[in-house]
C-alpha cells in the first residue's frame, strides 16, 4: 500500500471536543463528521443531521464560491473556508486549480493586500510587530502548531509590483504556502505565514482609520537589521531545520537579506532566485520552439533590480553550461533601467548591478548619446531576440519596439513578467498581433489564450508557482540544509523537460506544463534537488528509491482521515505513519 493511501486512511488521535473541535480549521470536518465521531466527539446537535461526503461539500463550495461574481468576493471566500476547514479547501482547490489559483494566488491576491484591513475576517500566520521585538521566543511559543517545516515571510514593502502595502502584505505569505499545499501536498500543518510588521510608508495606510498593523513610518538601517536578526535567531533556535522563504522585500534589502542569512539558516529568496529558475527553465523551453540554444540569443532587461539581475545571473550560468565564456554569456545580456542601459562607466549602480553592466566602450560605437541610451535604443542596437519586463510598468513594451525587435529575429521571444496582470508591460494579445503571431510568450500572471488566425494560442504563466513548492518538497523529504544555485538550476532545467515545447509540434505549443500536472512536476523537481544536494554533500544519504518513497511520504492530501480519541491532550495533525501515531499512544 502506498503511503500517501496509507495516510489518508490511517486515523489521527484528537483531544479536542465540541466547539473546539470544530473551530480548528486544520481538524474540522464539519457535516462529514461521521455518526461515531459525533458521539465520541461531543459534536451531537452542534452540527445539523446529515452526514456528508467530502465530495458533496465541495458540491455546496463551490456553488457558494459560484454566486460571487467579482475575485476579490471569490478571494474572500476562499480564505474564509480555508480558516473553516483546509481539507475541504484544498480539496476544492485540487478539483479547480486551473480555476482558482488565480484567485488565491496572483492576481487577485495583490488586490487582497492592498485591502486586506478592510476585508480582514480571521486571523492566520504570525503577525510579529517591532514594538513586540523583544518578545519573538513567546511569540513564536503562541502558534498553534508547534512542527513548523516551511515559514514564508515578508515585511510588506514591496509586495508584487504594488509597492509598500505594510501589514496588508500578509496575503502574499498565506497565498504562497496555500501553493506549497495545493502544488506540492506539503502539509498545511507544518507551514507558517510570518509578516515582520516594521512598518509602512505608504501614506494612505497611515492614514487609514482600518488599517490593522503597526501605524507607524517603517523602521530602517540598523534598527531593521537588528529586528530581523531577532526574528531569524527565534525561528532557527525554535526550529533549527525549518526553510524560510523570503517574499516580497523591496529592493534595496532582497539580496543583503539573502547574502546575510543564506549561510546561517536554510533559506531562499523566491523573488530572486525563483523568478530566475523558472524564467530560465521557460527560456530553455522558449528556445526549443525555435530550435536554437539559449547561448545563441541576445537579451534586453527592462528592470534591472534584484530580479531582473537575478535572472539575468542565472542566464550567464546556463550559457557557461552550454558552452560560451562568462565574459561572453554577460555581453548578450543588457540591462535598462530608469537610467537607461546599464554601463561601466555609471556611478551609483548596486554591486549586483555593476557585473551586469555593459561595457561603456563597446557601447561607444552605437549611434547614440550614450549618457541615456532607451529601452527601444537598446533593443534596436544590441540586435536582441529576447526581451524581459521586471519593471512594474505597465504597457511599458509599445508597438514600435515590439516591431523593431521582431525585426532582427523570425521568433522574438517576449516575456512581460511584471505582476500582478495590472502591471504587465504588453498583454498577450497585443504582442501577438504585432508580430503576426511569430512571438514566444510568457507572463508573470495569467492570461487567456489569444486567438489569432483562427488559431488558440496558450500562454504559459512563468511564474514561480513553478518552483518554490517543489523545493520546498525536497527540502522536507531530503532533509535539505542549505539551498544552493545548483539546486535552483536543476529545476530549472526539469521545468523545461517537462515542457510540452519540447514534445508537441505546431508553431505555438504550449511552453509550460498545464496546471493541472504541477502536483507531479513538484516530485520530479523534488528528486532532482534532492540527488543534487546530496552530491553536495547537504541531504540526507539514500538511495533513489528512498528518496521517492520519502516524497511520497511526505506528501499530505486533502482527504478526511477518521479520527479517534487521544489519551493524551494533543491534538496530532501531522501526518505520520499509522504505526507511529498507534506508538504515541502507548
Ligand atoms: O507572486 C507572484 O506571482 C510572483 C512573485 O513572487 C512576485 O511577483 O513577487
Ligand atoms: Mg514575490
Amino acid at each position: 500500500m502506498s503511503k500517501p493511501e496509507q495516510t489518508a486512511q490511517a486515523a489521527l488521535f484528537v483531544s479536542s471536543t465540541g466547539s473546539d473541535l470544530l473551530a480548528n480549521s486544520l481538524l474540522n470536518k464539519g457535516t462529514a463528521f461521521t455518526a461515531e465521531e459525533r458521539e465520541a466527539f461531543k459534536l451531537k446537535g452542534l452540527l445539523p443531521g446529515r452526514i456528508e461526503s467530502l465530495q458533496q461539500q465541495a458540491a455546496r463550495a463551490y456553488h457558494q464560491y459560484n454566486s460571487f461574481s467579482e475575485a476579490i468576493n471569490k478571494h474572500i471566500y476562499l480564505r474564509m473556508l480555508q480558516d473553516a476547514n483546509e481539507t475541504l479547501f484544498y480539496y476544492l482547490l485540487e478539483q479547480h486549480l486551473d480555476e482558482m489559483m488565480p484567485v488565491i494566488y496572483t492576481p487577485t491576491v495583490g488586490e487582497a493586500c492592498e485591502q486586506f484591513s478592510e476585508i480582514y475576517r480571521r486571523p492566520r500566520g504570525l503577525f510579529i510587530s517591532y514594538p513586540d521585538r523583544h518578545r519573538i521566543k513567546e511569540l513564536l511559543d503562541n502558534v498553534d502548531h508547534q512542527d513548523i517545516k516551511v515559514i514564508v515571510v515578508t515585511d510588506g514593502s514591496r509586495i508584487l509590483g504594488l509597492g509598500d502595502q505594510g501589514a496588508g502584505g500578509m496575503g502574499i505569505p498565506i497565498g504562497k504556502l496555500s501553493l506549497y499545499t495545493a502544488c506540492a501536498g506539503i502539509d498545511p500543518a507544518v507551514t507558517l505565514p510570518v509578516m515582520l510588521d516594521v512598518g509602512t510608508n505608504n501614506p494612505q495606510l497611515l492614514d487609514n482609520p482600518l488599517y490593522i498593523g503597526w501605524q507607524h513610518k517603517r523602521i530602517s538601517d540598523h534598527d531593521y537589521d537588528a529586528f530581523v536578526d531577532l526574528f531569524i535567531e527565534a525561528a532557527q533556535t525554535k526550529w533549527p531545520d525549518v526553510l524560510l522563504q523570503f517574499e516580497d522585500f523591496e529592493q534595496q534589502k532582497a539580496l543583503p537579506l539573502l547574502q546575510r542569512y543564506r549561510q546561517q539558516i536554510c533559506c531562499f529568496n523566491d523573488d530572486i532566485q525563483g523568478t530566475a529558475s523558472v524564467t530560465v527553465g521557460t527560456l530553455l523551453a522558449a528556445c526549443k520552439v525555435k530550435g536554437e540554444q539559449l547561448r545563441d540569443q541576445t537579451l534586453v532587461f527592462a528592470g534591472a533590480g534584484s530580479a531582473g539581475c537575478g535572472i539575468a545571473e542565472q542566464i550567464v550560468t546556463q550559457m557557461q553550461a552550454e558552452g560560451l565564456t562568462q565574459a561572453e554569456a554577460r555581453s548578450r545580456i543588457y540591462m535598462v533601467d530608469r537610467q537607461g542601459l546599464l554601463s561601466s562607466d555609471m556611478q551609483g549602480l548596486f554591486d549586483f548591478q555593476q557585473q551586469l553592466a555593459q561595457s561603456a566602450d563597446k557601447l561607444k560605437h552605437w549611434p547614440v548619446d550614450s549618457t541615456f541610451i532607451s529601452l527601444a535604443d537598446t533593443i534596436k542596437f544590441s540586435a536582441a531576440t529576447v526581451l524581459i519586463g521586471v519593471s512594474g510598468q505597465p504597457g511599458l513594451f509599445d508597438e514600435a519596439m515590439v516591431k523593431q525587435l521582431h525585426s532582427q529575429c523570425q521568433r522574438p521571444i517576449i516575456f512581460p513578467l511584471s505582476n500582478p496582470s495590472s502591471r504587465v508591460e504588453a498583454v498577450p494579445s497585443d504582442l501577438l498581433h504585432w508580430t503576426q503571431g511569430q512571438a514566444i510568450i510568457a507572463t508573470g500572471s495569467p492570461f487567456k489564450p489569444v486567438k489569432l488566425n483562427d488559431q488558440w494560442i496558450p500562454i504559459a504563466q512563468c511564474n514561480n508557482s513553478y518552483i518554490f513548492p517543489g523545493i520546498g518538497l525536497a527540502v522536507i523529504a531530503g532533509n535539505i540544509h542549505s539551498i544552493t544555485d545548483e539546486m535552483l538550476t536543476q529545476a530549472s532545467e526539469v521545468l523545461a523537460e517537462a515542457s510540452p515545447a519540447g514534445q508537441s509540434a505546431g508553431e505555438n505549443p504550449a511552453l509550460l506544463p498545464a496546471l493541472d500536472d504541477v502536483f507531479e512536476l513538484s516530485q520530479t523537481i523534488a528528486f532532482s534537488v534532492i540527488k543534487v544536494a546530496q552530491s553536495q554533500g547537504l541531504a540526507a544519504e539514500m538511495d533513489d528509491s528512498q528518496i521517492h518513497h520519502a516524497i511520497k511520504q511526505h506528501l499530505w492530501r486533502p482527504r478526511y482521515r477518521p479520527y479517534q480519541v487521544a489519551k493524551q491532550a494533543l491534538d496530532q495533525v501531522y501526518a505520520e505513519t499509522f504505526d507511529n501515531e498507534c506508538k504515541q499512544q502507548k
